[in-house]
């Protein structure tokens, strides 16, 4: 059934209720509408924005900021850390969630990363079922000769999914500013990444992107999982439908659990709380930001933050949007020399009004900077690098691990053992660097003729945990977001040592002859204590939020357990990324896929026999 109206809705009741249309949400609610005989409704707060310019046409970074029919511009409260500044954290409300507006960087997490999710009690969570899920969600498109041509990309058939709904590509764009990046990285010594998907991704690499080179269009869940299956008549989706929470019947199970019998949410711009019932499950995938919410609100969380809304606790678990954990970064960035005959085609030229429309003209023919994406990645262990600081680095992480431990919630000292044994591992990624085509985020002024570029310094496993909790009953009010950047040293000095190692590629060619200048932090920064407070400034959210329905045991702060059940439960799962519960070296969206891939076989799993 395409998408419903609210009367088709209210009231009536269907098999799954899932709580956001997002990334996971409509993987998940693609794959258990392959079963004919089960009703699958997805409620959505978002509108569908189908096919919308904004959100399906690459280079287009950043432009659904802050608008409300894309975006729910989630902000931080104060962060002590970066000089009291507020953090506006994006993320996609419409079908796609958000999906619709992440930034097409296909990137995959290490092995190790993945197999200590089961290290920390959660059987069956381990790098060979993610592959197994991953290869499930993606359909890899090989690089045409033209691209082959520019820059010798190679890749592994082995580690690519190749028939799944996400389309995969190597963005054609770029690969002038690439290529600097990838061959300075080689004359410093780092090993190029033959194909980063196979779970060692320490080194340099191209990336692939979520674009489909058929139309050269963003592939994401909503054009992947849902638009091909909108004739399934057990299929159903109700957009502007903001879930208030969800209703649990009076009786406990034998088992002592609650059971969910519905969900009660909110249409259009109205205040009328309507209701539809769900015969068997309801799942929670409303994002890492807004899912600890719906279980606050329906009396799952910390009993002395519901009861100080007034709110009966149903099911009293502690560890429900605790855990909080966010990749940040800085910028490094520079102008580059056009004049040794390298054309460098940044996003920087599309400033220009006439070369905007020229480059939309091209982008119609299938050519053009609209088919950009951000391509040249380096994760790299910190002890690879030849810091000298990094013996000092090591104490003050140990000192620091300790001091969290301490200070930590039940399930925090096995987090922090096998965080520092991945910084002290020499081949394990500790920070990564990503090449932005162009010089928009960073703080000093551009001028128009010019080409730049920017380096990201980016964290990959913070020390740091934040929280995210309800400060309403009112289900409109957003959640009060603290992610605690830099309470943790550690984490501001790892990005501090990433700065100085990108400064020290400066005597590295074709680094040295490609670059005029470094433009940030630039001159004005030159001591470590400047660097410092350089960070402060400029940090920014990768929005890549993870843990606030960490699956873990009950007993350690676990909200979740490997099945994704909420405990103290029988029918309510979360399937979204706040389940991760220790953050991995990888942007975000292809462990989303992964997760809706596996929740829709373990539910599948659970009912088989009972359709
Ligand atoms: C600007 C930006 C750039 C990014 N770039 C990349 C990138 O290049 N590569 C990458 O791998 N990752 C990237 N990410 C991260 C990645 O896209 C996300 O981690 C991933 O999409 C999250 O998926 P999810 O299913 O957990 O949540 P979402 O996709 O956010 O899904 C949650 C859904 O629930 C809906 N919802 C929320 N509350 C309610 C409610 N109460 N009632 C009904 N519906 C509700 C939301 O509208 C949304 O549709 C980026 C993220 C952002 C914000």
């Amino acid at each position: 059934m395409p998408i419903l109206s609210l009367q088709e809705v209210v009231q009536k009741s269907f098999d799954y209720i899932v709580i956001g249309g997002g990334t996971a949400g409509l993987a998940l609610a693609g794959r258990l509408s392959e079963e004919p005989t089960v009703s699958v409704l997805v409620l959505e707060a978002g509108q569908a924005n189908l096919d919308d310019p904004k959100i399906v046409m690459p280079a287009q970074f950043g432009q659904t900021f802050g608008n409300p029919q894309y975006d729910w511009a989630f902000n931080t409260v104060k962060q002590k850390h970066t000089n009291n500044k507020i953090h506006l954290w994006s993320r996609g409300k419409a079908l796609g969630g958000t999906s619709t507006m992440n930034f097409y960087c296909w990137s995959k997490p290490t092995k190790t990363d993945i197999d200590a999710i089961e290290r920390l009690g959660n059987p069956g969570w381990n790098w060979t079922e993610f592959i197994k899920y991953s290869r499930k969600s993606e359909s890899f498109h090989l690089p045409a000769q033209e691209q082959l041509d520019v820059y010798p990309h190679t890749y592994n058939p082995n580690f690519r999914g190749l028939s799944g709904p996400i389309h995969t590509s190597l963005a054609p764009q770029f690969h002038t500013i690439d290529k600097l990046m990838q061959e300075t990285l080689v004359n410093k010594g780092i090993k190029p990444v033959e194909d980063p998907y196979g779970g060692d991704i320490s080194g340099g690499w191209i990336a692939s992107a979520n674009i489909d080179p058929k139309g050269w269009k963003r592939s994401y869940s909503a054009s992947g999982y849902l638009q091909p299956n909108l004739h399934r008549p057990n299929l159903n989706v109700l957009t502007d439908a903001l879930v208030a929470r969800i209703v649990f019947e009076d009786k406990l199970t034998p088992a002592a659990d609650r059971t969910a019998s519905a969900v009660e949410f909110l249409f259009g711009d109205g205040s009328a709380i309507h209701t539809v019932k769900a015969n068997r499950e309801v799942i929670v995938s409303a994002g890492t930001i807004n899912s600890p919410k719906v279980l606050e609100l329906s009396g799952i969380g910390q009993s002395q933050i519901l009861s100080s809304f007034g709110l009966e606790t149903l099911v009293d678990l502690p560890g429900v949007g605790e855990n909080v954990q966010e990749h940040v970064w800085s910028p490094v960035s520079f102008e580059l020399d056009d004049t040794r005959g390298v054309l460098h085609q940044t996003l920087d030229l599309l400033k220009n009004p006439d070369t905007a429309a020229k480059h939309l003209a091209l982008y119609a023919e299938g050519k053009g900077l609209f088919r950009s994406c951000i391509s040249s990645f380096s994760f790299l262990p910190i002890q690879s690098c030849d810091l000298p600081d990094t013996p000092s680095l090591i104490a003050l992480a140990e000192k620091e691990a300790e001091a969290a431990k301490a200070q930590g919630s039940a399930g925090m000292g096995e987090q922090v053992d096998i965080w520092l044994e991945i910084l002290k591992n020499k081949k394990e990624p500790d920070f990564e660097i990503v090449a932005l085509p162009c010089v928009k985020i960073a703080l000093a002024p551009a001028e128009p003729s010019k080409h730049y570029f920017t380096l990201l310094a980016l964290l990959n496993h913070p020390l740091s945990r934040g929280t995210i909790h309800i400060q309403s009953k009112d289900p409109r009010v957003h959640p009060e977001i603290d992610p605690r950047y830099f309470e943790r040293q550690i984490d501001l000095e790892i990005i501090l040592q990433e700065i100085k190692y990108i400064r020290s590629w400066k005597e590295t060619e074709p680094w040295k002859s490609g670059i005029v200048r470094e433009m940030d932090p630039g001159p004005k920064y030159q001591t470590d204590d400047e660097l410092r407070e350089y960070i402060r400034n400029s940090l920014n959210t990768t929005w890549h939020t993870v843990g606030s329905c960490s699956m873990l045991p009950r007993e350690k702060q676990g909200v979740v357990d490997p099945q994704l059940k909420v405990y103290g439960t029988s029918n309510v799962r979360v399937v979204d990324i706040s389940i991760i519960p220790l953050h991995i070296a990888a942007h975000t969206q292809t462990s989303a896929y992964a997760i809706g891939e596996k929740a829709a076989n373990i539910i599948k799993a659970t009912f088989s026999g009972k359709n």
